[in-house]
């Protein structure tokens, strides 16, 4: 049908004069784009070749990225850039210029990375590992560094021998708990610590809850896979849109999140005020100081903060102990080492205790390793840059998302050579060649881990009990052999290795003895 002469098409059709008028406008839309942004680019670091507009978006790698930034390293160097859809993201592959940037420029690259998925939709930015460079995380940070500092961990060292004792001891009845053992004993840790609760066991809700929010934290944080991160527009369709799965999958994260969060903080609070919860913990410890001037602003601070050391001491401490497990499979060598010190300096009539630290360098020197060969969180956390940079010549714009790759930079093989073996003795026992480890694998300026000081007597007193009262060996397979397990680890955020099967056999009687006493006490 003809009206005032124009065609009236079917809606929702396009002519192809209009979609002519349409690829035209984009394409020069485009080349436009790609003209004004070229001279910017030229001075930014090197990087793989980016194609117009979605730059290297289907370049960045979803599984083990480190190996492949690493690789990335050997062609266009130390610092390199990627576009990922606009989203400038720079990855660091020396220790040097991390220090440069990340420590020393650390007023300008303390930011996190906007998430989408993971903030705006799920809500996970109100926890202080997402929290932007601003008041509220210098409050949350706060909260969190006055009950972890170097003196205040020390009252938690008893909580940390009781629960590496009862997991040694649990592995030792029951050989097929050892995950399930790890697990419930290291969150039984950081619920006494951060609010006084003690575990019930594995299906305690107060450490099934957290767990899933962990869980659902990683799965946000994953890279390339919520559209609605590269296309953040999408967070403001209706619920009900058809296709939009990933609006329900965050609400009922952001449910849980809070949840979860308000019902320990709310236990804690009003059991340590009607004296059921164990005290010291650290939102005890902060609402005391706070004597009374608690605002229900400052009181939402510290239930975040509290979160994020409850999230901070889980996975990375089981994490850092299966690694551990790992080595001591994989390099018998190390373990009798070990135990030869341990037996040297704790002796048998006892257990070994965190203040032994100082005297066992050589187990020092097994944990260092561990962070060093496995690091838990092989990127770090991104940090974002707040204003425009140059480094060396080289422009790094504002916004930018740095990812320090320490996983390359703790392989360095000029730094550590023969990186993929597992060598305390190349520290010499020297805290200060430690110290390299740990200024990497525990973060960066102001946003370093602020539960190291307290991750340390955890591992510390895990790994000395294990090695003081049991031999780590492996499974003997169908044909009589050792079945000792593959380096392999899980992908993400943080990583797991996949298989440590072993056996925990106790040393001696005395050692179990000693275990099933402490138990008891
Ligand atoms: C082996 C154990 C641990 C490792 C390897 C580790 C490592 C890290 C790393 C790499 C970061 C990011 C730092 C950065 O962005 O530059 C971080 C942040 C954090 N960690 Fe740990 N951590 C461990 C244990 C703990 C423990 C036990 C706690 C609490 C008791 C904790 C609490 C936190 C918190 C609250 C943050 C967020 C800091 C911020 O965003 O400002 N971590 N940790």
């Amino acid at each position: 049908m003809q009206t005032s002469g124009l065609t009236l098409e079917p809606p929702g059709v396009a002519s192809p004069a209009t979609l002519a008028v349409a690829a035209v406008t984009f394409l020069t839309a485009l080349v436009l784009y790609e003209l004004f942004t070229y001279r910017k680019r030229r001075s930014m670091p090197p990087g793989p070749f980016r194609w117009p507009f979605i730059g290297n978006t289907l370049q960045i790698p979803q599984v083990h990225p480190w190996l492949t930034y690493s690789r990335w390293a050997q062609v266009y160097g130390d610092i390199l850039h990627l576009d990922a859809l606009g989203q400038h993201i720079i990855v660091i592959n020396s220790a040097k210029i991390a220090r440069e940037l990340l420590d020393k420029r650390s007023a300008i690259y303390s930011g996190r990375p906007h998430l989408v998925m993971a903030g705006d939709l799920a809500g996970q930015d109100r926890l202080l590992i997402l929290q932007p460079y601003g008041d509220e995380f210098r409050q949350q940070r706060r909260f969190i560094s006055q009950d972890l500092s170097v003196a205040a961990v020390r009252r938690y060292y008893d909580i940390q021998e009781a629960a590496a004792r009862r997991l040694v001891l649990g592995v030792i009845n029951d050989p097929g708990s050892l995950e399930s053992q790890i697990k419930v004993n290291i969150a039984s840790i950081i619920m006494l610590v951060t609010y006084g609760y003690t575990v019930k066991g594995t299906d305690d809700p107060f450490i099934t809850r957290p767990f899933e929010v962990m869980d659902n934290f990683n799965a946000s944080m994953t890279p390339g896979v919520w559209i609605v991160d590269m296309i953040p527009q999408l967070k403001y369709l209706p619920l009900w849109t058809p296709g939009a799965t990933f609006l329900k999958t965050a609400k009922v994260w952001r449910k849980h999140l809070f949840t979860t969060n308000w019902m320990v903080y709310s236990w804690s609070k009003e059991s340590s005020e009607n004296g059921t919860a164990r005290v010291p913990n650290l939102c005890a410890s902060v609402l005391t100081e706070m004597e009374g001037k608690v605002t229900p602003q400052l009181e939402e601070s510290l239930m975040w903060a509290a979160g994020t050391v409850l999230g901070g001491g889980l996975d990375t401490n089981i994490s850092t102990i299966l690694s551990f497990i790992l080595a001591m499979l994989r390099f018998p060598d190390v373990q009798r080492k070990a135990q030869v010190e341990i037996d040297a300096v704790v002796g048998s009539e006892r257990l070994p205790e965190i203040s032994d630290r100082p005297s066992l360098p050589y187990i020092r020197s097994v944990v260092t390793e561990v962070y060093r060969w496995l690091p838990a969180i092989p990127l770090c956390i991104p940090h974002a840059l707040t204003e425009d940079d140059v480094y060396n010549g080289v422009f790094l714009p504002k916004g930018s998302v740095v990812m320090p790759n320490v996983w390359h930079m703790l392989h360095d093989p000029t730094i550590y050579p023969d990186p993929d073996a597992f060598k305390p003795e190349r520290y010499g026992g020297l805290d200060s060649e430690m110290k390299k480890v740990t200024d990497l694998a525990f973060g960066f300026g102001r946003r370093a881990c602020p539960g190291y000081q307290f991750a340390q007597g955890t591992i510390f007193t895990i790994v000395a009990t294990m090695l003081a009262t049991c031999d780590i060996v492996p499974v003997v397979d169908e044909h009589g052999q050792n079945s000792i397990p593959d380096v392999g680890y899980t992908t993400g955020t943080i990583i797991f290795p996949v298989d440590v099967k072993c056996t925990f056999r106790p040393r001696t009687e005395q050692a179990r003895a000693a275990l099933v006493e402490a138990s008891v006490l």
